[in-house]
């Protein structure tokens, strides 16, 4: 598995600039780029990345997208005056030429492609490019909101030609549909474009009728073209996270990529002018988590819109941090979606319903009436606030977002502990495992017995049940206190060792514990005291197992494509344990688990996002090395 994280900069785009005044182009800026950048060091982040230059994208390489036509008008614009710029620039919408521009736009392009040469050889593992102007709007034969060529689609062509791909998904998460990208492929089924934007039922701009959730790709591209609208402003990090839980993730993973390009605008994070949404720069970090558990991290993330620059610098710095390995950072605050949000979930998956097996038993009774739905809820919009305030209305609550910026972002990139992983490897295991694992040695017998004794002394008899508790009370103490961030330990009986594992962190004073259980559990801890939450995958209906308000049992077997575990995980098991916003995770795999390695390795990666990525697993032996490499390889 390639590691390491590209950063692709070059202060050179910093020349294309507004040469007038225009007021919708003006936020476009240059220090939108070296701000980032800034930030960036700022965080000592730059000296962590693989620096990997920049280069002019060939013509070539940009006839794969555009038109002749296209490439020549722009290439003339070089050695225009501000007069002809300005002339050329009213042919498009939202579009500024500067004598430089067309060298930046060719130094976006190489950029991309130095990213996806970086990945896909293996020298890296992902990478972001920091490049303007920005590419998502731009078509075949027009530049058009800011974009002058479509760096992401572009890249998507040459990874298909150069190393023979067949499955892209380009993920756009910039506040704005990037129409471009979907005229481009959207007879193309082998490139699967998601992009949600704020959309107002067709009022924002580009206020196309082709951005709204029945827009699902044509001919054979039918069911790989995904559009979220938001008709809403104040979209919040709940909302987002409902959107790749119930719409992109399971798509992505029924999908299976061989590359993930993401057109990553930050406009649709707090602050920004153009998204006036309420999402905070840590929801970025969970995105980007999401997405390194595609195409084997194989993540190519490349700059889009983002014109508030603290909020912009933030949110980028959040993306590279995760893109790092690094924990990821708590979501706080309410995690409900609005139910404009619910609306626009429900009708995208509802026009998908044809194209994807996830969404086989999908439920469309609703739809019948969503043509007069659609109006009523518009009307009724009008007045009542069903949704989030919109904190950001007027401009004395800028203000306010500004003193949020200021005082929210200070301390939330904190340092790094130490050591990442922690496991009790009998001899000579640490080879297997990657630099990140720290070895714990044993905690000697009387130390658990009196550890242990007021918890379960009357079930714990024989010693090597009791050596067992040791390794994972060992590698748990490390994890309470801060010293490494997650472990796993091997233990003859799973549901013994996480039920002490949950009473000995509520008694160290964790206050929300959660606990994923595979396989059927012997032994329930009470929960009501609300400290802990158990979600327990059990193959058979438990006889007379009562489903407590914290003890929630999800019933599983295995089936033959495996998508219903994703789509049980993504639709279930994550929003629940998001919802809950733990303060420590702990995994336990019970002897006849239903779920195959790879499901496990997954779940664990997914649930790496919660509690700052603190991460116990405890597990039945056979899968413990596997589970290693899944828990240190984030
Ligand atoms: N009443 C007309 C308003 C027009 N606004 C155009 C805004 C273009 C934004 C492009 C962008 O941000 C790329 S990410
Ligand atoms: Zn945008």
């Amino acid at each position: 598995m390639a590691s390491g994280t590209a950063l692709i900069y070059d202060e050179k785009m910093a020349t294309h600039k507004l040469l007038w005044s225009d007021p919708i182009c003006d936020i476009e800026v240059p220090e939108r780029l070296s701000s980032s950048y800034e930030q960036l060091k700022s965080y000592h982040l730059v000296e962590r990345c693989v620096p990997v230059p920049a280069r002019e994208g060939s013509e070539e390489e940009i006839l794969l997208v555009h038109s002749l036509e296209h490439l020549e008008v722009a290439k003339s614009t070089q050695t225009m005056n501000e007069e002809e710029l300005k002339r050329v620039s009213e042919n498009y919408d939202a579009f500024f030429f500067h004598p430089s521009t067309y060298h930046c736009a060719r130094l976006a392009v190489g950029a991309t492609l130095q990213l996806v040469d970086a990945v896909m050889s293996g020298e890296v593992r992902n990478g972001m490019a920091l490049v303007r102007p920005p590419g998502h709007h731009s078509q075949r034969n027009a530049a058009n909101g800011f974009c002058l060529f479509n760096n992401v689609a572009i890249a998507a062509e040459y990874a298909k030609l150069k190393y023979g791909l067949q499955r892209i998904l380009i993920v756009d998460w910039d506040v704005h549909h990037g129409q471009g990208i979907q005229y481009i492929f959207e007879e193309d089924p082998s490139v699967l474009y998601f992009s949600w934007h704020r959309y107002e039922h067709q009022e924002f701009w580009p206020s196309l009728k082709e951005s709204d959730y029945d827009a699902v790709g044509l001919g054979k591209g039918k069911g790989f073209n995904i559009n979220l609208p938001w008709n809403k402003v104040g979209m919040g990090n709940s909302d987002y996270l409902a959107a790749f839980f119930h719409v992109l993730l399971p798509m992505a993973f029924e999908f299976d990529p061989e590359l993930v390009i993401v057109s990553s605008g930050y406009d649709s994070g707090i602050g920004d002018p153009e998204g006036q949404m309420n999402a905070t720069p840590e929801v970025f970090a969970h995105l980007t988590h999401f997405l390194m558990q595609l195409a084997n991290g194989k993540l190519c993330v490349i700059l889009e819109g983002g014109y508030h620059l603290k909020s912009l610098g933030e949110s980028v710095c959040m993306t590279v941090k995760t893109l790092l390995g690094d924990p990821v950072p708590q979501i706080t605050g309410e995690m409900a979606p609005c139910l404009s949000a619910v609306e626009s979930i429900q009708n995208v998956r509802a026009a998908h319903k044809p194209y994807w097996k996830w969404l086989a038993y999908e439920d469309t009774s609703f739809l019948q009436n969503l043509s007069t739905k659609s109006h009523l809820l518009k009307k009724a919009n009008s007045n009542t606030s069903t949704e989030h305030e919109t904190k950001i209305t007027n401009n004395n609550n800028t203000v306010k977002v500004e003193r949020f910026l200021e005082l929210h972002m200070k301390n939330i990139l904190f340092p790094v502990p130490p050591i990442k992983t922690a496991t009790i490897g009998s001899e000579g295991s640490e080879h297997f495992l990657s630099e990140h694992v720290q070895l714990v040695k044993e905690m000697d017998k009387t130390e658990i017995k009196s550890l242990v004794s007021g918890f379960y002394a009357d079930l714990v008899e024989e010693d090597k049940i009791l050596l067992s508790l040791g390794s994972m009370l060992a590698i748990l103490d490390k994890i309470l206190k801060k010293e490494v961030c997650n472990g796993i330990a091997a233990s003859p009986t799973a549901a013994l060792s996480a039920a002490v594992a949950l009473r000995h962190s509520v008694r160290f004073g964790f206050q929300r514990v959660l606990c994923v259980f595979v396989g059927d559990m012997q032994i329930t801890p009470n929960t009501e005291d609300g400290k802990m939450l158990i979600i327990n995958i059990c193959e058979k209906e438990q006889p007379g197992k009562t489903s407590c308000k914290h003890c929630i049992s999800l019933n599983w077997k295995e089936d033959a494509e495996g998508n219903d575990f994703f789509s049980a995980v993504l639709g279930f098991i994550l929003p629940v344990a998001y919802s809950y916003q733990p303060n420590l995770t702990v995994i336990a795999v019970g002897p006849n688990r239903s779920l195959g390695i790879s499901g496990i390795s997954l779940l664990v990666a997914l649930l790496q996002g919660l509690a700052e990525s603190r991460i116990v697993a405890v597990i039945e032996h056979p899968v413990v090395l596997s589970t290693t490499v899944s828990l240190c390889d984030l």
